[in-house]
């Protein structure tokens, strides 16, 4: 994942409502004496798994649908995933391809469970069109299909599925310069290595190049430790809950200095105290974190892709 790790450091050192303050991030880590409190994957007990490849689907579905839960305040990331392993559990034909490519809005809410629209719902649906369409026609029908031919490399698996879903690129162009995150695709390689715990197909021998996953919980996280620092115009409008525009350049600053300060703050604690830290790792400690703080704001982005 050269190319998050390199355009968010292109972005962070011409950022201007957005800095990382190395002084803070130097804190944290001594803070922590280089030890990222440990978050088990599915803490919350809210995914579905049965060691096979009907998990390989529903944690590449539940990925193609993770983001933008904020606009309907009762719904979280926690209703998604629960919602589809329920629909799964009462019925293993639910993510087939075939059936992906016909959902409609409110069958996609009866699946989830959802009394109401879904926030962006017919994107949603959108997204699940298409990979069903993709995984049908180049897959044999099977997520598995599509870790398998990634040979264990997250950095492959990451290009193939870029390739060949274009609702996972997540791209930005900042300043004439185009920005990489990834964040949905490289979620769900967290997602499997974290749910078959670094075997069969969770395992991949490059996971230390996935970067964190830049969403809205995060940022909101780095700054509440004072690792992100906004300008008082960019303050003023998270604080007072105002929508930030997709592809802005405070947007696109949020999401790219957040990867950078983790990847410092991974540098930090192996120069320190000599120790090879995930991003995956520190992530997951973060957004868990985060989730638990109701009091945070975050900014607000109506997007596909976080
Ligand atoms: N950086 C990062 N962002 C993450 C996750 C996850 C879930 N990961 C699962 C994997 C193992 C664990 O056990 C987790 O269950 C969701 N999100 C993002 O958060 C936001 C939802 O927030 P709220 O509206 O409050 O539910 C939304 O942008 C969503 O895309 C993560 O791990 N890292």
């Amino acid at each position: 994942m050269e190319a998050v790790r390199a355009s968010a450091a292109w972005v962070a050192s011409r950022s201007s409502h957005v800095k990382v303050d190395m002084l803070e991030v130097e804190k944290v880590v001594d803070k922590i004496q280089g030890n990222v409190p440990k978050v088990e994957w599915d803490f919350e007990g809210i995914h579905y798994f049965d060691d096979g490849p009907l998990t390989v689907q529903y944690l590449f579905v539940l990925d193609a649908l993770n983001f933008c839960f904020w606009p309907d305040k009762d719904l979280s990331y926690d209703n998604l995933a629960s919602g589809l392993k329920l629909a799964l559990e009462k019925d293993k034909t639910a993510l087939d391809a075939d059936r992906l490519q016909s959902y409609t809005g409110p069958q996609l809410r009866q699946l989830l469970n959802w009394p109401r629209p879904l926030p962006i719902e017919e994107e949603r649906v959108r997204l699940l069109h298409e990979v069903g369409m993709e995984l049908e026609r180049s897959f044999g029908g099977e997520a598995a299909n599509l870790v398998k031919s990634a040979g264990n490399s997250a950095a492959t698996l990451i290009e193939l599925i870029t390739r060949h879903f274009p609702g996972f690129r997540d791209h930005s162009l900042y300043k004439g310069h185009q920005v990489f995150l990834y964040k949905r695709a490289q979620i769900f390689v967290a997602d499997l290595w974290g749910a078959f715990k670094g075997q069969n197909y969770g395992e991949f021998h490059d996971i230390k190049s996935i970067t964190i996953f830049a969403d809205y919980i995060v940022p909101a996280v780095l700054r509440e430790l004072g690792i992100l620092k906004y300008g008082s115009n960019l303050s003023c409008s998270i604080d007072s809950n105002s929508e930030i525009v997709p592809g802005s350049e405070e947007e696109v600053e949020i999401r790219a200095c957040s990867v950078y300060a983790v990847e410092k703050m991974r540098e930090l604690i192996n120069k320190k105290f000599g120790k090879q830290l995930l991003s995956i790792d520190i992530d997951l400690w973060l957004w868990s974190c985060g989730v638990q703080n109701m009091a945070l704001s975050h900014h607000r982005t109506l997007s596909i892709y976080y």
